[in-house]
């Protein structure tokens, strides 16, 4: 296929007229073609209005059919062939192992909803029968389901082009829960973007999907999404990307005259903890392991592990030597853009001119103009006390190790620590204790504690969170991956003492189709 450069408005592809923008080859920061049509104010309010015509029919269909237009989804970006990953390789500067293998989680993400939405869960289907005769006064016949929020807005995210953009988890919790969504396209990949929107298009049409379900709008400044954010027709927004970028659009959600919920994925270190045993046990495999964490994906990963901490010793020693030259010899990577290689060499800088601060290694040296290259840094726990502000994230291949005197001061350390997506301890059986002091104080921190693990890769699954509270994301209490980030996109109305004609088919009596609570009695569909 090849590209136009079009908007999507309404699944009709549209073209403008003006300068455009193209896209830049992350490798070289040399321009491609084609031009990018930029959005007007007017396209904006036309998706939108879209958006909202398509929401109750959209809405009101049954669950199969929304689960036939996901999972035809997942079908048409997988037919989009080799010609999705080239295209994402040439403009993210992500290597073809790891664009086919985030392909394929995109794809099983669309299935994984339209399974969800079949089983009928996520609606939370609850009845209380009423009891007329109950003293001192009767009881109402109450049942209660989720039902959608409306029209959604997704930023795409510059790190993920193909499982956190135009088709990512946003998009398909979404469009599972029964919201009509616009995506703003992120500038780093709007070619990939442009193809995977004709894919939705595509399946919209297959499936007989109303036009303003879906809509992709393009824009390089900050207007188009602002514009979206503040929308009247827009209902919530899903947002992965920098702090800056997610507070700002929270501010603006929050100062519509009806404000909105924002679900940005913001900032994260993902401390991990290394604790003595496991240190004992294998430091060296743990040092080299560390490393391979940290540089994957050129460190993009919002998951990456940017701080560590652990109590001084000779196992520490062993683990420091074995990162180090790990490190030493990592190569070099091509990051997603220009800019977030600027603010990854900025970042390190940062790190690398603070006093307390000391660089224990770095990569190998940079082959491209846009390469970022690893970096490794220690500090003192008494100094990191001092100054917290060392703990803030830098997008890229580099981590802080804080070197703790003692079990108190890892405790005043973790208590000086920002919301978090997840926490990662190495444990062996000896170190329980410790873990079991550590535990409450991470649950309170994190959305997800891991064992003898690295973060880095995320399952998508019923049980995952990603999500964590503030600033790692907007709102801690849910999740951007796995089957519970439909909830993001619900919210409860309560029936009371409605004829059953009027009634949802889930909540009628005698009905077995979804798993419901019945007078406080769980039922299995
Ligand atoms: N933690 C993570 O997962 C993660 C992921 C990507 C980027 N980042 C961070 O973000 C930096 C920049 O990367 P990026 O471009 O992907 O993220 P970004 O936050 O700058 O932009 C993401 C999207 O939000 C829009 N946007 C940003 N600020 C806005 C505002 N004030 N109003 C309206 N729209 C706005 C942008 O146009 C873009 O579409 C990176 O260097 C890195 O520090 C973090
Ligand atoms: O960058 C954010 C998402 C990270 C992720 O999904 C992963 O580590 O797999």
């Amino acid at each position: 296929m090849s590209l136009t450069g079009d908007l999507f408005i309404a699944s009709k592809r549209v073209q403008r007229d003006g300068a455009g923008f193209k896209a830049v080859a992350a490798a070289t920061g040399a321009e491609i073609e084609p031009r990018f049509s930029v959005a007007t104010v007017d396209d904006v309010a036309t998706a939108t209005a879209a958006a909202a015509a398509a929401f109750p029919i959209y809405a009101a269909l049954p669950r199969e059919r929304r689960a036939e237009f996901l999972e035809a989804i997942a079908e048409e970006i997988e037919a989009l062939g080799d010609e999705l990953v080239e295209r994402a390789m040439v403009e993210s500067g992500l290597p073809k192992a790891r664009l086919t293998g985030e392909r394929g989680r995109t794809a099983g993400q669309m299935r994984l909803f339209a399974k969800e939405i079949r089983l009928g869960e996520y609606l939370r289907a609850r009845i209380d029968h009423a009891i007329p005769d109950r003293q001192p006064a009767p009881k109402p016949d109450l049942r209660l389901r989720m039902v959608p929020l409306g029209p959604v807005t997704v930023f795409g995210a510059s790190n993920f082009p193909l499982a956190f953009s135009v088709a990512g988890g946003d998009t398909a919790s979404a469009l599972a829960a029964g919201c009509p969504v616009i995506v703003k396209g992120h500038s780093a990949h709007p070619g990939t973007a442009e193809l995977v929107a004709s894919a939705i298009v595509k399946a919209a049409e297959r499936t007989g999907m109303p036009e303003g379900v879906f809509s992709l709008i393009n824009g390089p400044g900050n207007s188009v999404g602002q514009a979206l954010v503040t929308d009247p027709q827009i209902k919530a927004v899903g947002f992965t990307g920098s702090r800056g970028g997610g507070v700002a659009l929270m501010k603006l959600a929050a100062a519509r005259p009806v404000p909105i919920p924002v679900y940005a994925e913001m900032s994260s270190v993902n401390p991990v903890f290394l604790l003595p045993e496991a240190l004992k046990a294998r430091a060296e495999a743990l040092g080299t392991a560390y490393v391979a964490s940290v540089t994957m994906g050129a460190g993009q990963f919002c998951t990456n592990p940017g701080l560590v901490l652990a109590i001084n010793g000779p196992d520490l020693e062993r683990f420091l030597s074995a990162a180090s030259a790990a490190m030493m010899g990592a190569p070099s990577q091509t990051m997603l853009t220009p800019g977030i290689h600027k603010a990854y060499e900025s970042g390190v800088a940062r790190l690398a001119s603070a006093s307390s601060i000391t660089k224990l290694a770095e990569g190998l040296a940079p082959e491209g103009p846009t390469n970022g290259q690893g970096a490794l840094f220690t500090m003192t726990g008494a100094d990191f006390i001092a100054d917290p502000g060392h703990a803030e994230e830098v997008f890229g291949a580099t981590s802080l190790l804080v070197r703790c005197a003692d079990l108190d001061e890892l405790l005043k350390v973790v208590a000086l620590l920002e919301g978090q997506l997840t926490a990662t301890l190495h444990l062996d059986a000896g170190d329980h204790a410790v873990a079991q002091t550590l535990l409450p104080l991470l649950e309170n921190l994190v959305g997800r504690i891991l064992a003898n693990g690295w973060p880095t890769g995320v399952e998508v699954t019923d049980a995952m969170v990603h999500g964590g509270p503030y600033p790692s994301t907007a709102d801690g209490r849910s999740t951007s991956v796995g089957t519970l980030a439909i909830d993001r996109f619900l919210r409860p109305v309560s029936y009371q003492d409605l004829p059953e004609a009027l009634l949802p088919a889930e909540l009628r009596d005698g009905e077995t189709i979804v798993p419901r609570r019945v007078d406080g009695k769980p039922t299995v569909a």
